[in-house]
């Protein structure tokens, strides 16, 4: 996992090891490794590095400072440089640097011209000391563009970027990740993003969130198989209950039935209306049909069989497709009332209220859906402001509704009520496609009701619990991303591809490592 940081927090710690203003150390470093990623796209763009051309785009303060001590760098070894100065002001010392390298400057009125014949654009205007309300110039999307810490007009803290963003083919991200990058737009604009230690250490607080990568599956689901595991029988390998469908939307049912199964669940209990009944006895023949009246018996049964470590059912997929009326509200209400592990989508959260209560729960809302959560917990935010700060709202949802929440959209983000936030990457934006969430949920529940959870827990154990819950979560997202690429990489992608990958998805993770991200030093 790489820890995540808000930039202004990088931008403190930093500035808590330099001796005086004056102090270069850092930003050398910084240019240093900026440089080398220049010469790396160069080399790969043009074939070559004496003779090529690079243009920086150079803000007034400590970020362009790295641009220019970068730009004199590649000056240094035959790169026709020219810095485009933003502002009136620029970094001294490096201008005089780039000049003593033979680099020159101009003005922005000269960008277009410059960018005629340009290998390489690098993106120096603004970093983590940006204030809303950036001017920024347009760049012809054919120039490959490097980024200088963050792609000017991202707001580090929260991935919200402004409308003229200089989207990056690459960012180096100086002194840690930051949230700007791992989260919403900016995540989206920065391309492939390298990360250079600046030697922040105990400088830096407490990360704000962690991105999981391919090979932290085993450690989230944190299962610890030993020798008794191939004796278990099907009740002990994971029941997950589903109240799920409706006649209008019957295939939603059938996709999270379907992943269950596919994620190598131990039994699969129904509890569907008899319009979506049929559909899912053809096409699920491996599930168990539950009927109202035995809803209650097995409840209670449940109980008891929980104390001998075979639940009747460990965990509950309620939602996709799902209607609201009196029938669903009942059944919604007698297993919750149950206190068994559930995760929790679309069409059960208009009957879902706010508040503590006793249970694991996982909700899975899109911005739309989190825009609905919240209003009803009286927090009015638009779907907008959620997108543009992420992990700041699925957090409020997680205290509100006293759950992990799992935000989806392209980074996908689980947290817990105490603000312990993971973050998973899709590969592919074609995992955006109808009844993708639905098949998120059928592995969600698959992975709840194997984890083996307690049905009540106690207060002792609510924080750990909920984290073991947003690791369970994150699991169970990166599945579904893994998912995706691997359908992606056959064509495009629909929720039915997306089964078909699933067991292949859960057996390769173990091998892969999936990021965008690299460490380096
Ligand atoms: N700190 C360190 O030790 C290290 C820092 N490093 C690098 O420094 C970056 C942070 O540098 P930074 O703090 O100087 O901020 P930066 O992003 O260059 O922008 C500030 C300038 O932009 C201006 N400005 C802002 N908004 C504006 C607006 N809307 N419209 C107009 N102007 C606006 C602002 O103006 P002012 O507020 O002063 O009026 C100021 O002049 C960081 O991302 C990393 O790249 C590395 O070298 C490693 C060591
Ligand atoms: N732009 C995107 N890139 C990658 N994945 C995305 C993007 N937008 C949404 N997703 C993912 O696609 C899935 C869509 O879920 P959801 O909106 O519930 O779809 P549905 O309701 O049709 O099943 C989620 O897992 C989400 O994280």
């Amino acid at each position: 996992m790489i820890p995540v940081y808000a930039g202004t927090h990088v931008r403190d710690a930093e500035a808590k090891l330099l001796r005086d203003a004056n102090d270069l150390t850092l930003m050398r470093r910084a240019a240093d490794a900026l440089a080398h990623q220049a010469v790396v796209m160069l080399k790969e763009d043009t074939g070559r590095l004496y003779g090529s051309r690079a243009v920086a785009l150079v803000g007034p303060g400590n970020n362009g400072g790295d641009g220019l001590f970068a730009l004199a760098s590649l000056a240094k070894r035959g790169v026709h440089t020219t810095a485009v100065l933003l502002g009136a002001k620029a970094h001294q010392e490096g201008l005089a640097a780039l000049s003593r390298a033979g680099g020159r400057t101009a003005a922005v009125a000269d960008l277009d011209e410059l960018l005629e014949d340009c290998d390489l654009l690098i993106d120096a205007g603004y970093g983590t000391g940006a204030r809303p309300g950036l001017q920024l110039p347009a760049i012809p999307r054919d120039i490959p563009v490097l980024a200088c810490d963050l792609p000017s007009g991202v707001d580090s803290d929260t991935g919200a970027a402004i409308d003229s963003v200089i989207p990056a083919d690459r960012t180096v991200s100086f002194g840690a990740l930051k949230t700007g990058l791992a989260v919403g737009s900016g995540h989206l604009v920065s391309g492939s993003i390298c990360v250079t230690d600046l030697g922040l250490g105990a400088a830096l607080p407490e990360p704000e969130a962690w991105v999981v990568q391919g090979d932290d599956l085993e450690l989230l689901l944190g299962r610890e198989e030993d020798w008794s595991a191939a004796g278990r029988h099907k009740y002990q390998r994971g029941v997950l209950g589903l109240l799920a469908g409706s006649a209008k939307y019957p295939g939603a049912a059938v996709l999270t039935a379907r992943a269950a199964v596919a994620g190598g669940l131990g039994l699969l209990r129904t509890l569907v209306p008899d319009a979506v009944a049929t559909a899912l006895t053809t096409q699920v023949p491996e599930s168990v049909p539950l009927a109202t009246p035995e809803l209650t018996a097995l409840l209670a049964r449940n109980r008891r069989n929980e104390r001998e470590g075979a639940a009747r059912i460990g965990a509950w997929a309620i939602g996709p497709g799902l209607d609201d009326n009196e029938d669903t509200r009942k059944h919604l209400a007698q297993i919750l009332a149950a206190n068994t592990p559930c995760v929790i989508d679309a069409g059960a959260f208009s009957m879902l209220e706010p508040g503590e209560h006793h249970q694991l729960r996982i909700l899975t809302p899109h911005a739309g859906e989190l825009h609905a959560l919240l209003a009803k917990a009286g927090v009015r935010v638009s779907s907008r402001d959620i997108a543009a700060d992420p992990i700041r709202w699925a957090r409020w949802a997680a205290v509100a509704y006293d759950s992990v929440v799992l935000l989806k959209g392209p980074s996908t983000i689980c947290t817990a009520p105490d603000g312990y936030t993971l973050i998973v990457h899709a590969s592919t934006p074609d995992l955006a496609t109808a009844g993708s969430g639905d098949v998120l949920t059928g592995i969600l529940g698959t992975v709840l009701a194997a984890a083996n959870l307690p049905a009540t827990p106690t207060n002792k154990d609510v924080v750990a619990l909920g984290h073991r819950l947003t690791d369970l979560a994150a699991a169970g997202a990166l599945i579904h991303a893994h998912a995706g690429a691997l359908a992606a990489h056959e064509g495009t992608v629909s929720a039915v591809d997306l089964l078909q990958e699933l067991p292949r998805a859960g057996r390769d993770l173990t091998f892969l490592d999936g990021s965008i991200v690299r460490m380096s030093s």
